[in-house]
């Protein structure tokens, strides 16, 4: 007995299949045994060994009306299917749940909030009117300015490469066309439409900010890929899916270190990396040269020829990692939309460096005679119903030729046709002479260069298309998804991760989808399950000891040691004039004092809600902390050094309002995270009888608080809320003996 497997089916049944196979292929239904269907696959057994004939005769032909794969299967090998496909289907569901979410967030905005109030957030612009700019490859293009000639746009978030969509009276229509801006300057926004509408050269318009799909379709296309990969993918799939192990990395040997700076255990993790078969995971804490190593790691491959593609979730992080590489003298490539990458590196991205390819300005050459043949064009009339009156285009060409008219259609309007017809066929031939050009440019550049940098989405895009790399590195891979991870290691021979899977997950909007599994990042499952393929970086560079040390026992078994040039600095290196402190401030903006935890226990400092909100504010320990942050910067130090960040988006937002200050910046701990600064004050904001700390009980949460601040944290909260929880508990504690408390 052997089997085949039948998948994309889409509800057919047994006799559906049976009957396939009866009018497909010229094997006997008769030899079919057990059919075992399981949602989109089927296991069949097949008797007579026949099974590799009928899989080959069935495959690509329809069951019922619609495609399916066959493929001819050993039953041993079925569990291990079950397991790719099981892990592929449970991914594409909870990518869709978050597209989903995402869909549903965009909607009740825009059905709570007023179109003015979208304008005010950057979310939308209202008042335009849209004129035909004409058509380019991305479809039709159209440009939308206020309605009153001259008048600037409001600021706003919406940039180029983002979907947008148009609407006259109610912006949640499903039919509301929707587009991609291509251009914007401050009178306009160009957007390419591939369905638009008549409407929208109208006045009256509405442009809003629209969900991107192209992200969750290209986490789909890589777990499609991962499902029927063959070859080095189908072995790396397997480590992820768990039917293999990795193999156990050799320390490669290092002849000549870039960076001569790395510490003991940034060399132990280059030369795994390098040693490694398969994955490798570098486990950086805060502050522990993450970035710094895996350069190092990329310099080493470029140097024994590999190609490799850097890539992270954000493009910060991306951009980051060029800087880094460009200036260690490194070849390498942004690629990915010019309005998303960091100012001073745009000379790096592709399409500034396809500028100066000639293929390329060729390839624009032959764009642009095709833009004015297809000016030239509309003089003549576009041959269709009433003129063309069923002839086809050699029939008119032919008529033309013959100088006469036909079908009651006049020869003039023949000889018209012709012409529209003779430039059509031109102007598709330069299109597609441009597109080979500019193909071929893009190939140049990327082949020339050693590393391709772009984000984890982007790394799906077709530029990258049947590109393949020696070594693909994923920084930040803990603030990545598994499925956005999975897009650039579809294109790998090898990965590198590097990440701290003590620190905070990606952002999962949907709940549901964070709590199956969205959330979990594959480099933390595969640090869990396999330890002999990661390192730890051990020494940071970013905070004085003590600082440190809370975080290091709890999250990191105590393994950190703060590098000497850190260890013990505090703020009395700035020469702060701390008699400009007010009295009660004196003890808690202490210079000389790195950590500090101010108790708001026995102060009325309740939390509160806002209407309608789900986060908290404090406006007692918001007045507070704003009264600190104005003593700081009062005494000398400069707004730039202060961070004040809070859990709570609320608390944020009040926090902003009362310091107010240039350069000073207030974020949410989430959006702080990757960032460091000389003072930190954080407001924990919570407070209440009940000992209720909502999404502080995250700890990793806590982690990211703490290891913020170089040479000063100071932590505000009620420590009877806080304590309900035992690691806030021992964090006061411990505060206590190496730091000092201050009730107020
Ligand atoms: N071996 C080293 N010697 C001296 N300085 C170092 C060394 N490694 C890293 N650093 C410095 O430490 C700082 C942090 O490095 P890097 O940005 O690589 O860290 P990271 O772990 O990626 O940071 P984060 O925790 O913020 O993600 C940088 O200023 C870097 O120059």
């Amino acid at each position: 007995m052997s089997n085949i497997l039948i998948t994309e089916l889409k509800n057919q049944g047994p006799g559906d299949i049976l009957g396939a196979i009866g009018g497909e292929t010229d094997i006997d239904p008769g030899i079919i045994g057990n059919i075992d269907i399981n949602g989109s696959r089927a296991l069949i057994e097949v008797n007579n060994g026949k099974a590799e004939e009928l899989a080959t005769q069935l495959n690509g032909k329809k069951v019922d009306h619609s495609r399916v794969s066959v493929r001819n299967i050993e039953e041993e090998d079925f569990k291990d299917i079950e397991t790719i496909y099981g892990y592929v289907d449970r991914f594409k569901q909870l990518v869709e749940l978050e597209r989903k979410e995402e869909m549903r967030e965009h909607e009740e905005s825009i059905r709570t909030l007023s179109g003015q109030q979208r304008e005010a957030e950057g979310k939308a612009i209202l008042h335009l009117r849209g004129r035909d700019e004409g058509n380019a490859l991305e479809g039709k293009l159209v440009k939308f300015m206020r309605q009153h000639k001259g008048e600037p746009l409001p600021e706003t978030e919406i940039a180029v490469g983002d979907l947008v969509m148009i609407s006259r009276r109610d912006p949640l229509l499903s039919d509301n066309p929707t587009g991609t801006v291509v251009q914007k300057t401050n009178y306009s926004i160009t957007v390419a439409f591939d369905q638009p509408r008549s409407f929208i050269f109208d006045k009256g318009l509405r442009m809003d900010l629209y969900v991107n799909d192209i992200t969750y379709q290209r986490m789909k296309d890589a777990l499609t890929r991962v499902e029927e990969a063959t070859g080095r993918l189908a072995d790396l799939r397997n480590i992820i899916v768990g039917l293999r192990s990795p193999e156990e990395p050799e320390k490669a040997e290092v002849d000549k270190w870039f960076n001569k700076e790395l510490n003991e255990s940034q060399k132990e993790a280059v030369a795994h990396s390098l040693g490694a078969e398969d994955v490798h995971l570098i486990h950086g804490p805060p502050g522990t040269g993450k970035t710094t190593t895996v350069i190092e790691v990329i310099e080493q491959a470029v140097a024994n020829g590999q190609k490799v593609l850097a890539t992270a979730a954000s493009n910060i992080a991306v951009d980051n990692m060029l800087d880094f590489l460009l200036d260690r003298g490194v070849k390498a490539v942004r690629v990915g939309h010019p309005a998303r990458v960091t100012p001073q590196l745009q000379n790096h991205t592709l399409d500034s460096l396809i500028e100066e390819n000639d293929q390329y300005r060729k390839s624009e050459e032959l764009r642009a005679q095709a833009f004015e043949k297809k000016e030239e064009q509309e003089k003549f009339p576009h041959p269709s119903g009433k003129y063309r009156r069923g002839m086809s285009n050699t029939k008119i060409k032919e008529l033309a030729e013959e100088g006469r008219g036909s079908r009651g259609v006049s020869e003039d309007k023949i000889q018209e046709m012709a012409r529209w017809i003779e430039l059509q066929n031109k102007i598709e031939e330069l299109f597609e002479e441009a597109d080979q050009l500019r193909e071929e440019a893009v190939n140049e550049i990327l082949e020339t260069k050693q590393v391709i940098c772009t984000t984890n989405s982007t790394a799906g895009s077709e530029l990258m298309e049947n590109r393949e790399f020696d070594l693909v590195v994923i920084d930040e891979a803990t603030q990545s998804t598994e499925p956005s991870c999975l897009i650039p290691i579809t294109r790998a021979k090898k990965v590198v991760m590097a990440g701290d899977h003590r620190q905070l997950p990606p952002t999962v909007k949907n709940r549901k989808a964070a709590d199956k599994g969205l959330e979990d990042t594959l480099f933390e499952r595969l640090a869990e399950k396999h330890s002999d393929i990661k390192n730890m970086l051990d020494v940071q560079y970013r905070m004085h000891e003590n600082i440190m040390a809370f975080s290091n026992k709890q999250f990191y078994d105590g393994i950190l040691s703060a590098n000497e040039s850190v260890k013990e600095y505090t703020l009395e290196d700035f020469q702060l004039d701390i008699n400009l402190f007010d009295n009660n401030l004196t003890e808690i903006l202490d210079p000389r004092e790195p950590v500090i935890f101010v108790d708001t226990a026995g102060r009325d400092a309740a939390e509160r809600t806002k209407q309608g909100s789900t986060s908290k504010e404090n406006p007692e320990e918001a007045l507070l902390v704003a009264k600190m942050a104005d003593n700081l910067l009062r005494s000398g130090v400069q707004p730039e050094d202060i961070a004040v960040i809070s859990p709570y988006k609320d608390q944020v937002d009040l926090l902003d309002r009362k310091i107010d200050t240039e350069n000073l910046e207030t974020k949410s701990v989430d959006g702080f995270q990757g960032r460091e600064k000389e003072v930190v004050i954080i407001s924990l904001t919570r407070s209440n009888k009940n000992g209720n700390i909502g999404f502080l009980e995250d700890v990793r949460r806590l982690n990211v608080s703490l290891t913020r601040a170089k040479r000063k944290l100071i932590m505000v909260g009620d420590s009877s809320t806080v304590s309900s929880h035992e690691v806030y508990a021992d964090f006061i504690d411990y505060v206590r003996e190496k730091g000092r408390v201050i009730e107020l």
